[in-house]
């Protein structure tokens, strides 16, 4: 939702329904961006360059900013493993992070259960636990490559609906999924799509891509935009500009 605030005199908006990626390597360069876009950027995506390189460090500067934070190290493997490596992600005090749908039920179930058993012990609210269904980045060549037949789209609401049906709190999805998924998995269902692109910037590896405006009419909940912000030469005005996109009526 938008909170207005006022900064030097002129109005800014902070919108929860962005998510600005930090796929920098060190912490010096997130700090120096976290500083340029100031309030106008209120939830932060941290992936694997970031936190392989920096580790929690980077959660506790933007906890001291606060900021909120997507957690996005997509877990991959045994419902153990992943269980219990949530769990230790816990104690970071993320407010979403996820795992790979295509770990399938048992693992999704079983992450879910724990997340919410550890947060009971914790006395605090759960983290967002939320799934990948199909990279953004997959075109139709690479989805034919994996010998997969269903079409993507289709693939993508199956998954979602496996997430929810195991206790998710939704998905990350392109935006060329995201009315499918809205529909199949109704309005509380959190529906993250990267792959967006604000008219004009170029789709880098992305494949399935929209506009920040097309992906939340889609029925996305929130967009991650990550070098559309970080690569401009003007990274506030880059943020200001898709936040004046998708609140017409505010500017
Ligand atoms: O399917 C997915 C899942 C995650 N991502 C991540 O989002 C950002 C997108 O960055 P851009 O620079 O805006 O392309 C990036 O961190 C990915 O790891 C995704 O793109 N697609």
């Amino acid at each position: 939702m938008a909170e207005y605030k006022f900064i030097g005199g002129g109005i800014t908006m902070a919108d929860e329904r962005i998510i600005a990626a930090l796929d920098l390597r060190t912490l010096a360069e997130a700090e120096k961006l976290v500083e340029k876009l100031g309030d106008s950027i209120v939830f932060y995506k941290v992936g694997m360059e970031l936190f392989y390189a920096v580790g929690p460090e980077i959660i506790k500067y933007l906890k001291g900013k606060n900021k909120k934070i997507f957690l996005d190290l997509k877990l991959h493997d045994i419902p153990n493993t992943v269980a219990e490596g949530l769990v230790s992600l816990m104690r970071l005090g993320v407010d979403i992070f996820n795992v790979h749908a295509s770990g399938g039920f048992t693992m999704m179930s079983r992450a879910a259960q724990r997340v919410r058993e550890e947060a009971d012990k914790m006395g605090i609210n759960p983290p967002k636990l939320i799934a990948i269904t199909v990279l953004t980045s997959m075109d139709g060549d690479d989805w034919d490559g994996l010998g997969m037949h269903m079409p993507i789209d289709e693939q993508a609401v199956r998954l979602a609906l496996l997430s929810k049906d195991a206790g998710l709190d939704g998905v990350v999805a392109s935006p060329h999924e995201a009315a499918r998924i809205r529909r199949a998995c109704g309005k509380n269902f959190m529906i993250v799509t990267p792959g967006v692109r604000p008219t004009g910037s170029t789709a880098d590896d992305q494949s399935r891509i929209a506009t920040p405006e097309q992906a939340l009419k889609n029925g996305a909940s929130q967009i991650v935009v990550g070098r559309p912000i970080y690569k401009a030469d003007d990274p506030r005005k880059a943020a200001e500009q898709i936040l004046a996109e998708i609140n017409p009526a505010d500017c």
